[in-house]
């Protein structure tokens, strides 16, 4: 099997190659942050490869909503979602799949997500399967987590590149998981509340029960 994780950052993708230890099923690139860039590079990694992948894992850190994921804890993508891909109305928003433009949502490899999730409640991790937010915008009010939690009921977390990615990923036909490790909170932006170390710790502990499970 050969798998391609792709995180935002370098320290993203040093936490996941701590977990994996070394593994020659893993290749790793840089998404780069936010969705235009996840996308292109996604897009060129997948086309560049003399051999196809079987896999790409989107991995990192992630805001985590209130009530559904706390920081610390591991949320794995039932659905990757493009939350604020649309038009703004003066009573709401239309999706690009309310307006016939496409879709917002991608699918996962549900089994295998349901599968790392089970494995990572078992090793001991607070773990979830639920949707996964792409935005383009980090949310920074209350009222934005509030409106996003009411348009994609049950979403845990969002972050910035899994949607563009996992596009990639689909156009190839190469099946896609979102492992997020959460950081911090979905609302009112206080940067000097994000945990990174604790979320870079739990995204390494993740990476080494995927190794088990793929
Ligand atoms: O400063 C560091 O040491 C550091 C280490 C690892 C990652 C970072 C980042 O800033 C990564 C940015 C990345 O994180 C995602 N993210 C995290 N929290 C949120 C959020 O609340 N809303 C949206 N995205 C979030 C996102 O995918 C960014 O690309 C720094």
């Amino acid at each position: 099997m050969r798998v391609l994780i792709m995180t935002a950052v370098a320290p993203e993708r040093d936490a996941v190659q701590r977990g994996l230890g070394h593994d020659s099923r893993f290749e790793f690139a840089l998404a780069g942050v936010g969705l235009a860039a996840a996308a292109v590079n996604g897009a060129m990694v997948l086309a560049e490869t003399a051999v196809p992948y079987d896999l790409v894992v989107i991995a990192g850190i992630a805001g985590g909503f209130p009530g559904q994921a706390e920081i610390g804890s591991l949320v794995v993508a039932s659905e990757i979602i493009a939350a604020d891909l649309g038009v703004e109305l003066l009573d709401g928003f239309s999706s690009l799949d309310d307006l016939g433009f496409g879709s917002t949502r991608i699918s996962v490899a549900a089994d295998l997500a349901e599968r790392l999730t089970a494995a990572l409640t078992a090793a001991g991790l607070d773990a979830r399967t639920a949707p996964v937010l792409t935005v383009a915008t980090a949310t920074g009010t209350a009222a934005t987590a509030a409106l996003l939690a009411e348009r994609v009921p049950g979403a845990a977390a969002e972050a910035m590149e899994g949607f563009g990615i996992a596009t990639a990923a689909a156009l190839r036909g190469v099946p896609v998981i979102e492992i997020r490790a959460i950081s911090n909170a979905v609302g009112p932006r206080d940067r000097d509340a994000w945990r990174i170390g604790d979320a870079l710790k739990a995204l390494e502990a993740a990476s080494s029960v995927l190794a088990e499970v793929l």
